[in-house]
């Protein structure tokens, strides 16, 4: 029997990674400085790994910004628009492929799965060509073996590298996931010669990753996944096929006749698969066995985890593999200096190293009996246990209240058509309203004194008047720039869920657990442990004291349910719709104190909306269906002239226009400006009812766009907008931002909206 982690975060457990790129990227390092820490960082997983008594060193997960950026270099499919060479890409071309550079914008981003990871799109033609550039992990699997080390490359499999792939030039009306198929035959051959430059170095076992397979894919692309894998079967080399994040059941007959020699399972999204794959999978062939979640923090219940193993076991004997569900990109790096967290919640909690560690322990369990790990076990029941039973988990009070929720308390009042007479009389705002989406730049003062106050060197008093005084900048900026409906800026938060979490019961919150969200950029999802309750105000006071700075309307600003679900590592032993009520009910109180407290425009961000649908269609209707109804439980508490705005980026919104619809929100600003507006293609002909704020300009960029940019995307949003229903805003909010460029784009946005407003006759 093997264990094996199918990858490992690469950040580093003091986000090593992070500060080495920036500092290279600032021109403060020697250029030897990143690889050398890139080095050391590989060499330390791997040494975790095999100290967890792993049989296999993971090698080619690690990666300077993202592993499909580095695929697409490896075949050869350098972005033309650069006019770099492929097999020529030193670390500065790398970066301006994943950053841009003064000539090209960076290659595009977008959310792999249902993860908040972003990796790079590879930009292919339908002439694309592939060559092999693939010494960066040969290089990876020689600094295995010198040190002893079995090595266990991993790939991203041909057909999740075409499928997620962008192509460019496809004549207009010809499908594009066709064209992106009829590449195979080009790009198959790369993947043989890899396998055999593998094969020349004696790797014994491959790991191609094909989650894809969890996807409802086009039956073209189910058929060719016979044709890929019998053309790839090496002599030597072993290849294990891993799947994650779904169910790939109804693709378990095809892979039992091909020429593969293990598949691995998601057995904890997917638990359901196990009995297919005992009928169906071979047992002369590897099973591995995902039973510890890759995508949550949660200590595993080993004694029902060695339950779900016991007829796996029996059929596989040592051809059954452990490992975690998916790569461990996922999740935090490491536990034990977590030594803040209460100590309670700390003993349910399994990071990176602790979940390789439960790999071992369920190992010896399985090969030797419970008897021989039962202090591990035990400890583990004990973990279950006090979790079950902890007073932290379960409020009798929050429960009463989701199950006394009516149909009403998610509903307003009455419907927008009559809220909209009530808010236009309240708020006599202009035609073509401004507004911003809610964070202004965060200085490198407001982050140390936020740094500071954490660590408890700044007095509570002195950093309140340091955050007002951030709010009144922010304030006495927009009214200069005449912006009709203010924001307080955001100073004092960190992230917006974390900032969120650490305000309400039911959370924990960790120093180090960051995860990597894009290149060096990461994420600390706070930790969703128990019900969830709001027992003081968390932005009222700030709130109200922006509006006191101004006679202007200022937009109270908080984070939706589903994102506070989706953004955090959430609970498992609740289904995810029962906690998004529980958020929606907190939330809820929230809006209506900033109501009472005087604020006629709360905006509720939901970013994550459309990152929650599940990965299978057959799925979305129920998730929509809760999720919509989380939303519009936390904001229909207000009266019909309290204006609700939300905000959504990063999405494809087309698709569950129906379901933000459904939302009911007031005013809805989205990210628009990249795509051209091309995004709001769906929201004409009155096929969304309410207000639309479509982004006017890219936030994501230090570029600051004319007037006439902005004024000429503007009346391309009024062909499909009604004029009486249109704002004007940017993409998203301005936290990444320096002030500079922020106040020159936001100058030219109220430049662009009054020049709208004289073309109304
Ligand atoms: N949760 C979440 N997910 C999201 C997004 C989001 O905004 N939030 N946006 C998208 C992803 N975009 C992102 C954009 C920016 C960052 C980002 O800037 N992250 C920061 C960390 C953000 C943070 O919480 N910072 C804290 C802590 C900063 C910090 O590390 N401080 C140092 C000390 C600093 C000092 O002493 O000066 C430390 O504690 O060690 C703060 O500002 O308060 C980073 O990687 O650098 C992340 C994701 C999608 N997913
Ligand atoms: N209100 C938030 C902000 O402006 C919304 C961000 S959406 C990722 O930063
Ligand atoms: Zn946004």
């Amino acid at each position: 029997m093997k264990t094996h982690t199918l990858g490992f975060p690469r950040i580093g457990a003091q986000r090593e990674l992070k500060f080495a790129l920036e500092r290279h990227w600032r021109g403060e390092s020697q250029p030897e400085v990143l690889p050398q820490m890139a080095q050391e960082l590989r060499t330390r997983h791997w040494l975790l790994q095999r100290h967890a008594g792993l049989d296999f060193a993971t090698t080619g997960d690690f990666s300077l910004y993202d592993t499909m950026l580095d695929h697409a270099l490896m075949f050869g499919a350098v972005p033309q628009r650069f006019g770099f060479t492929p097999g020529r890409i030193g670390l500065a071309e790398y970066f301006a492929l994943a950053r841009g550079n003064a000539a090209q914008g960076a290659m595009e981003m977008t959310k792999w799965f249902d993860t908040n990871y972003h990796f790079l799109v590879p930009e292919l033609s339908p002439d694309q060509d592939f060559s092999l550039h693939a010494q960066g992990l040969l290089d990876a699997v020689r600094e295995v073996e010198n040190r002893s080390f079995t090595p266990k490359a991993v790939l991203i499999g041909p057909l999740t590298f075409l499928w997620l792939s962008k192509i460019h030039g496809v004549p207009e009306g010809s499908d594009e996931a066709e064209a992106k198929l009829a590449l195979l035959p080009r790009l198959l051959p790369i993947y043989q010669q890899l396998l055999a430059a593998l094969e020349a170095r004696a790797v014994a076992w491959v790991q191609i990753d094909e989650p894809v397979l969890a996807l409802d894919l086009p039956p073209a692309w189910v058929d060719a996944l016979p044709h890929v894998y019998r053309t790839l079967a090496p002599a030597h080399l072993r290849i294990l096929l891993a799947t994650y994040f779904e169910s790939i059941e109804a693709h378990l007959p095809t892979l039992a006749t091909l020429p593969i020699h293990g598949l691995h399972l998601d057995l904890v999204r997917a638990p359901h698969q196990a009995a297919a794959a005992l009928r169906l999978w071979p047992r002369d062939k590897v099973l591995s066995a995902g039973v510890i979640d890759g995508r949550n923090i949660w200590r595993a219940d080993l004694r029902a985890v060695l339950v779900q193993l016991k007829p796996l076991h029996a059929r596989w004997g040592q051809r059954l593999w452990l490992a975690p569900s998916c790569s461990l990109l996922h999740c935090p790096v490491d536990l034990a200096p977590e030594t803040r967290l209460d100590p309670q919640v700390r003993r349910w909690l399994a990071f990176s190293v602790q979940k390789l560690a439960e790999l071992g322990t369920l190992k010896r369990a399985l090969q030797d009996g419970e008897a021989a790990e039962e202090t591990a076990l035990a400890e583990s029941d004990a973990a279950q246990r006090s979790r079950r039973s902890s007073p932290q988990v379960q409020q009798p009070a929050v429960r009463a209240r989701v199950s006394a929720l009516q149909a009403a308390d998610a509903e307003r009042q009455h419907a927008y058509a009559e809220r909209r007479v009530q808010q236009r009389a309240r708020l006599k705002l202009p035609a073509f309203p401004t507004t911003t989406i809610g964070s202004f730049p965060q200085t490198n003062e407001i982050r140390v004194a936020r740094a500071r106050f954490k660590r408890g060197e700044l007095r509570e008093a002195l950093y309140r008047e340091q955050m007002q005084e951030a709010i009144g900048q922010a304030v006495r900026e927009q009214e200069a720039l005449g912006l009709d409906v203010l924001v307080h800026g955001e100073a004092e938060r960190n992230d917006m869920v974390e900032y969120f979490g650490e305000q309400l019961s039911g959370y924990a919150f960790t120093d180090n657990g960051w995860v990597q969200s894009y290149g060096s950029r990461c994420v600390k999802p706070p930790v969703l442990f128990g019900d969830v309750a709001r027992p003081v105000p968390m932005t009222v006071e700030w709130t109200r004291y922006a509006q006191g700075l101004t006679k202007r309307w200022m937009k109270g600003m908080l984070t939706g349910p589903v994102t506070m679900l989706q953004w955090s590592f959430v609970r498992d032993d609740l289904p995810r719709e029962q906690v998004a009520l529980q958020l929606a009910l907190a939330l809820r109180d929230e809006v209506n104190d900033l109501e009472a407290a005087g604020i006629a425009v709360i905006q509720i961000d939901e970013p994550a909306f459309r990152e929650g649908l599940p990965l299978r269609r057959a799925d979305w209707a129920t998730y929509l269906e809760w999720a919509a109804r989380a939303f519009r439980i936390s904001a229909s508490g207000v009266r019909d002239d309290t204006q609700i705005h939300t905000h959504m980026c990063y999405s494809e919104f087309n698709d569950i226009l129906p379901s933000i619809a459904a939302m009911d929100a007031d005013v809805i600003t989205i990210e628009t400006s990249r795509s051209q507006m091309e995004l709001l293609r769906g929201f004409g002909d009155f096929a969304y009812p309410n207000e639309i704020g479509p982004g006017v300009y890219d936030i994501h960029s230090p570029r600051v766009p004319d007037a006439n940019e902005m004024l000429a995307l503007l009346r391309k949003a009024r062909e499909v907008i009604p004029d009486d229903r249109l704002w004007v805003n940017p993409d998203c909010g301005l936290k990444t931002r320096g002030w500079e460029e922020t106040r020159g784009a936001l100058r030219h946005m109220v430049e662009a909206a009054r020049a709208l407003r004289t073309e109304l006759t």
